[in-house]
């Protein structure tokens, strides 16, 4: 049995649809990334399954239990990390690491958890007295404490500095070794090609794509043609393709399906001028690029009524809107915001 199953999930604001019919699954052991723009619907998706938010329709089952309805039972068997965690800003690190260890039935040590998150020299500190950064570690510390089955990642390393993102990475691989389900909203591409089994993208409250990251958008991803124009030319002399043309000054990118007949072309074109194509390369698009099509591409109109593509399908979406959350404020443990 998944992990979780949310089925046809719904949650308004008046007008707003910030969720608006959403159902995937979560195997167990899996990290699942949800991407989206601001607004898109991820933090009220991810409340409602940690229980602190209610929903206005579909279903959800985490670890077998309605998150609404858990309880304790259920809060102590996951682990959240919150985007912007307010701090008992007195306490030390070492003392609230043990605290919150205390609100559950199967702890880890709590030193361990400090050195993990790399916070040991930091245990005798004031919460207060600690930067953004090592506060986003106490965060993550105490959202590791309990030993959960299922691990909320809220944009995990905002903030955090190359190496503190990279050791937080192997942190969380670690996790998923230990068979640890992770659900983790993000908007860095590189975090989620490196962390997740599968990514979802939401936009404006729907899923619009769901897949593994090298996946997503399937054939329909085709291929991205890149050279450097050769010297003396400009993108207008350039011959007719059939994928669409981007040029970066003297950088050309093709996004093309038919990319052996678009090399030809090309490779056709620069003999016949006797000019060399330099830096010419082949690719697949980066998941940036397909989450920036799925994103970015029409208004709203083309998407309505429409399924979560599937892989393989050409996929559209455009950018949601901008918001402030009110945190529900239901059940310990949790930090308010
Ligand atoms: N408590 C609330 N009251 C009214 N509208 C809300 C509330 N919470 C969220 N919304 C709206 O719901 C939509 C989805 O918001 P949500 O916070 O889930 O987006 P998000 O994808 O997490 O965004 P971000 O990337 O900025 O964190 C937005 O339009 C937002 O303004």
């Amino acid at each position: 049995m998944p992990a979780v199953i949310v089925d046809g999930l719904r949650k308004h604001y008046g007008p707003v649809r910030a969720v608006d019919g959403v159902s995937f699954t979560v195997a167990e052991g899996e990290v699942l990334a949800l991407l989206g723009p601001n607004g898109a619907g991820k933090t009220t998706t991810v409340e409602i399954l940690e229980g602190h938010r209610g929903r206005d329709g579909g279903t959800v089952s985490v670890l077998g239990l309605d998150p609404a309805t858990g309880g304790r039972a259920y809060r102590e068997r996951i682990g959240i990390v919150l985007q912007e965690a307010g701090f008992e800003e007195e306490f030390t690190v070492a003392e609230l690491v043990r605290l919150y260890a205390g609100f559950y039935p199967h702890p880890r040590d709590p030193g361990e958890v400090i050195e993990q998150v790399g916070l040991a020299d930091k245990a005798g500190a004031r919460v207060r007295t600690l930067s953004g950064g090592q506060k986003r570690r106490l965060d993550l510390a105490l959202g590791l404490v309990g030993r959960p089955e299922l691990l909320f990642l809220d944009e995990p390393t905002t903030g955090f500095d190359p190496s503190a993102r990279h050791r937080a990475w192997e942190l969380i691989e670690g996790l998923r070794a230990l068979g640890t389900t992770i659900l983790l909203t993000t908007h860095y591409m590189d975090e989620a090609q490196h962390l997740a089994d599968r990514v979802a993208v939401l936009r404006a409250g729907r899923l619009v794509a769901i897949g593994a990251p090298d996946a997503l958008g399937g054939d329909g991803r085709g291929s991205v043609l890149s050279f450097r124009l050769p010297e003396g030319t400009a993108p207008a002399d350039l011959p007719a393709l059939t994928g669409e043309i981007k040029a970066y000054g003297e950088a050309v990118d093709v996004r093309t399906r038919q990319a052996a007949r678009d090399m030809h072309t090309l490779t056709g074109w620069a003999l016949e001028r006797g000019a060399e194509l330099t830096s010419l390369t082949l690719s697949q698009p980066s998941l940036e690029d397909v989450y920036l099509d799925l994103v970015e591409d029409p208004g709203p109109s083309a998407e309505a009524g429409r399924e979560p593509a599937a892989v393989g399908e050409r996929f559209k979406a455009s950018s949601g809107t901008g918001r402030e959350p009110a945190v529900g404020d239901e059940s310990a443990p949790r930090r308010s915001s």
